[in-house]
C-alpha cells in the first residue's frame, strides 16, 4: 500500500479528523498538518486543515491552493497527479463517517487565521486567500526570476546575414511557421516550441541546433527529456530528421544522443531532488533543448534553471494540452499561456525581422531594423519567445486521428464523438455501461492485444531485442484510474491472462518468476542504469547468458543484464499519465467512468495523441463529452508571475 493510502490518522482530532474520516485528506496529509503545526506550537484546527488541504493538492499536482474555493475544489477523490496514489483508495477510507459537505468549513477569516499564523512566512506562504507550501512557493518565485531575467536578455552573438540565409536554406516555403519558430528559438536566450504531435517540433529543434553550429563551431548543445524513453525518442527524431538537410548542415548538427534531464543534472545517490549540477556548479552549455516539457515538474525546472548559466539557450519543446507532470507544477502550461500567445515585444520582432525574408504582399510590413544600443520599447518577456506550431504533418493532415486530437483539445465534444463513431482511420468507441464490460464487446482490443504479444514473444525467443520493443509499441491499453472497473489493475489482469493464455508464457516461466517476452515497466528511477520511472524493458533470450533486459526503443536497443534491472511490474496496461514521451501504433483507452475526476479533456488528448494509427476508446459517450468539455485545473501562481511583476505573488508572503 503507497505511502499516501487513505487510511484512518488515528490521532487526529477536530477539523483534520473529520476531513479525513470525509475522505477529503489522505493520513499522510494530516500527519504532514500536525507535525507542522507541533513545531511552531499553531494549534488553531483551519489552519492546520489549511495547512493539510495544500499538502494534498500539492501532492496532486496543483502549486497553490485558494481557500476561497477550497470548499468547491476539493473533492473526495484524487486528481491523476501522484501515479503511486491509489485514487479509489483516496475517494475515502472505507469507514468514512462523515460527509464532505457536513465538514465544519471554516469561515470568512480563514485566510486571515492562517496569515496570522506563525506558520506562515515560513511552511506556509499566504498572498489574500491563497495558500503555498514554502517549497514550492520559493521555487515558483525562481522559476519566474530566472525565466524572466533570460528573456530580457537578448543575445547579441549572431550575424543576421548568416543567420537568414541559413533559415532559407533550411526551411523549405511551406514551412514558414517552422522558420518563424527557429529564428525566434535562435534569436531567444530562452525559447519554448509548442505544438502538437507531428507538428515538425523535432525538425525544427535540429535546424535551430545545426544554424547555431553554423555561427558557433565549437558551442556546446545538450538534448534532454524527462524519461529514458522520450530521450531515445527524441535521439531517433533528431537522427532522422538530419537525413534530410544539406550534407554540411549535417556535419554541424553531428550525432547528438538526447539524455535524461536526471543525467544531464547529474544523480546524486543523497538525493531525490538535488543534482551534482547546481547554482555552485553549472552546467557548461551553450544550447540545451528539453523535450517533452511538459513533463517536467515545477521542482525539475527550478533546478535545471539553477544549474544553467545565464548565458545558456535553453529550448522548451513540448505539447502544452497534454497532461502535466506527475508532480505539482504546470510550467509548459503557464509558459504557453493561449491569452498571450503571438505577441513579440519591439525589440525580439526587429531581429526575427531581420532575419527572416520578408512577409508576403499580403502580409504586415517588416518591423524597422533596432538602432544598435537601443532597447526601445517593453522588456522582452519569456512569452515572446513562444512559437506555437500548428500544422500536424505526421498525420495525414484532416486524417482521422488529427480531428479527433483537434477536436479533444479544442473542446469540441460532439464533433469528437462524431468522429470517434465514424469508424474512420481504425477509429472506434465501444460502447460500455459504467462497470459492465461484457468480454464480447473486446474482440478487437484482445486481439490487438494478443497479435502484438504473440509477435514480441517470438521475437525475443530469437533474441531480436529490437523486433520485440517494436511489438511492443504497436499497441497499448492505457487507463486513467489505477484501481476499480476502469483501472489499470483490472485490465492488467485481463491483459495477461488473454497473453497468457495465447502464448503459453505461464509454461515458460522459469523459477525467479520471469519469462521470455515477459513486457515490464519501470518503477523506479535508477541512476546506475539511467532507467526511469515509466521506462520499459522486454526480456529476450540473447542465447549464451539466457534472458537479457532490452529497454529503450525499437530503433535503438539496449541491452541489460537482468540482475541490474532495477524495480519493475508486468506491463500488459500503463495510465495514461506514463504513456507520455510514448508513440504506439493503437492505443486503446479506457476512458474513466462520468464523475470521476480524472475524466479530463487532458487524459483523453494525451491518450489519443499517443496513437499514430488506431484510437480506440472503450467507454460511454456520456462519459468522452464529459471529458472533453472539463479541461483539468491545476492550480499554480507562475502564470501570473509570468505576466509581469503588477499582481505577482509573493510582494507580501505573508506572515
Ligand atoms: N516542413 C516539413 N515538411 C515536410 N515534412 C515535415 C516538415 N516538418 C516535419 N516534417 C515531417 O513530419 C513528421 C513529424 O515531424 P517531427 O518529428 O519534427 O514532429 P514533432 O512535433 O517533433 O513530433 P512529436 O510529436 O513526435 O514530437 C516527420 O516525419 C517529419 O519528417
Amino acid at each position: 500500500m503507497s505511502e499516501h493510502a487513505a487510511d484512518l490518522a488515528l490521532r487526529a482530532t477536530g477539523l483534520l479528523r473529520d476531513a479525513n474520516r470525509a475522505g477529503l485528506l489522505a493520513a499522510a496529509d494530516v500527519h504532514v498538518a500536525s507535525r507542522l503545526g507541533a513545531l511552531a506550537g499553531e494549534e488553531d484546527e483551519a489552519v492546520l486543515l489549511a495547512a493539510a488541504l495544500v499538502v494534498r493538492s500539492t501532492r496532486q499536482g496543483s502549486v497553490v491552493l485558494d481557500l476561497a474555493t477550497a470548499r468547491e475544489t476539493t473533492s473526495t477523490d484524487a486528481e491523476p497527479g501522484d501515479e503511486e496514489q491509489d485514487p479509489g483508495a483516496a475517494a475515502g477510507p472505507g469507514g468514512a463517517v462523515a460527509r464532505p459537505e457536513e465538514l465544519a468549513w471554516p469561515g470568512e477569516d480563514w485566510a486571515r487565521r492562517v496569515a496570522a499564523s506563525p506558520l506562515a512566512g515560513g511552511p506556509l506562504r499566504v498572498d489574500g486567500s491563497r495558500v503555498w507550501l514554502g517549497r514550492y512557493f520559493d521555487q515558483e518565485a525562481l522559476v519566474a526570476r530566472e525565466l524572466a531575467a533570460r528573456a530580457a536578455d537578448l543575445p547579441d552573438d549572431l550575424d543576421l546575414d548568416v543567420l537568414r540565409a541559413a533559415l532559407a536554406r533550411l526551411f523549405d516555403d511551406d514551412a514558414d511557421d517552422q522558420r518563424a519558430a527557429a529564428a525566434c528559438c535562435a534569436l531567444s536566450r530562452v525559447s519554448v516550441l509548442a505544438g502538437g504531435p507531428g507538428t515538425g517540433k523535432t525538425t525544427t529543434v535540429s535546424r535551430v541546433v545545426a544554424l547555431l553550429k553554423e555561427q558557433h563551431p565549437a558551442w556546446r548543445v545538450a538534448l534532454a527529456a524527462p524519461t529514458g524513453r522520450a530521450a531515445a525518442r527524441l535521439t531517433e527524431a533528431v537522427r532522422s530528421s538530419a537525413a534530410d538537410l544539406p550534407d554540411a548542415d549535417r556535419e554541424r548538427l553531428g550525432d547528438l544522443p538526447a539524455t535524461t534531464l536526471h543525467r544531464l543534472l547529474g544523480w546524486r545517490p543523497d538525493s531525490r531532488s538535488r543534482f551534482r549540477h547546481d547554482r555552485e556548479n553549472r552546467l557548461a552549455l551553450e544550447v540545451v533543448v528539453v523535450d517533452e516539457s511538459s513533463m517536467v515538474s515545477l521542482t525539475l525546472m527550478a533546478r535545471l534553471l539553477e544549474a544553467l548559466r545565464p548565458s545558456t539557450r535553453l529550448v522548451l519543446v513540448g505539447d502544452p494540452d497534454q497532461l502535466a507532470s506527475v508532480e505539482a507544477g504546470a510550467v509548459l502550461g503557464d509558459v504557453v499561456d493561449r491569452e498571450h500567445l503571438g505577441t513579440r515585444s519591439p525589440r525580439l520582432a526587429a531581429a526575427l525581422a531581420a532575419a527572416l525574408p520578408p512577409a508576403g504582399r499580403d502580409g504586415p510590413p517588416p518591423a524597422p531594423a533596432p538602432a544598435a544600443g537601443v532597447g526601445a520599447g517593453a522588456p522582452v518577456t519569456v512569452r515572446d519567445g513562444v512559437s506555437l506550431l500548428t500544422t500536424a504533418r505526421r498525420f495525414r493532415r484532416g486524417g482521422a486521428v488529427d480531428r479527433l486530437a483537434s477536436a479533444v483539445r479544442d473542446g469540441r465534444g460532439e464533433e469528437a464523438l462524431a468522429v470517434l463513431r465514424s469508424g474512420d482511420d481504425g477509429l472506434a468507441l465501444l460502447e460500455v455501461q459504467q462497470d459492465a464490460v461484457p468480454e464480447a464487446v473486446l474482440d478487437g482490443v484482445r486481439d490487438d492485444v494478443v497479435g502484438a504479444s504473440v509477435d514480441l514473444v517470438a521475437a525475443a525467443r530469437r533474441g531480436d531485442a529490437a523486433g520485440a520493443l517494436a511489438a511492443l509499441d504497436r499497441h497499448r491499453l492505457l487507463t486513467a484510474h489505477r484501481t476499480g472497473p476502469r483501472g489499470l489493475r483490472r485490465w492488467t489482469d485481463l491483459a495477461e491472462r488473454w497473453t497468457t493464455t495465447a502464448t503459453g508464457a505461464a509454461l515458460a516461466r522459469r523459477p525467479d518468476g520471469h519469462h521470455v517476452g515477459e513486457p515490464l515497466l519501470v518503477t523506479t528511477n535508477d541512476p546506475a542504469t539511467g532507467l526511469m520511472n515509466g521506462d520499459v524493458a522486454v526480456l529476450v533470450d540473447d542465447g549464451e547468458q539466457g534472458l537479457v533486459a532490452a529497454v529503450g526503443t525499437g530503433a535503438s536497443p539496449r541491452l541489460l543484464a537482468l540482475a541490474r534491472l532495477p524495480a519493475t511490474r508486468p506491463l500488459h496496461a500503463m495510465t495514461v499519465h506514463r504513456s507520455q514521451g510514448s508513440q504506439f501504433g493503437a492505443v486503446t483507452l479506457v476512458l474513466p467512468p462520468v464523475g470521476s475526476p480524472l475524466l479530463t479533456r487532458e487524459t483523453l488528448y494525451t491518450a489519443v495523441t499517443r496513437a499514430e494509427g488506431r484510437v480506440r476508446v472503450v467507454g460511454d459517450a456520456e462519459a468522452l463529452l464529459a471529458a472533453v468539455a472539463r479541461p483539468a485545473a491545476r492550480a499554480s501562481g507562475l502564470r501570473e508571475r509570468l505576466r509581469g511583476p503588477a499582481g505577482a505573488p509573493g510582494q507580501r508572503p505573508g506572515g
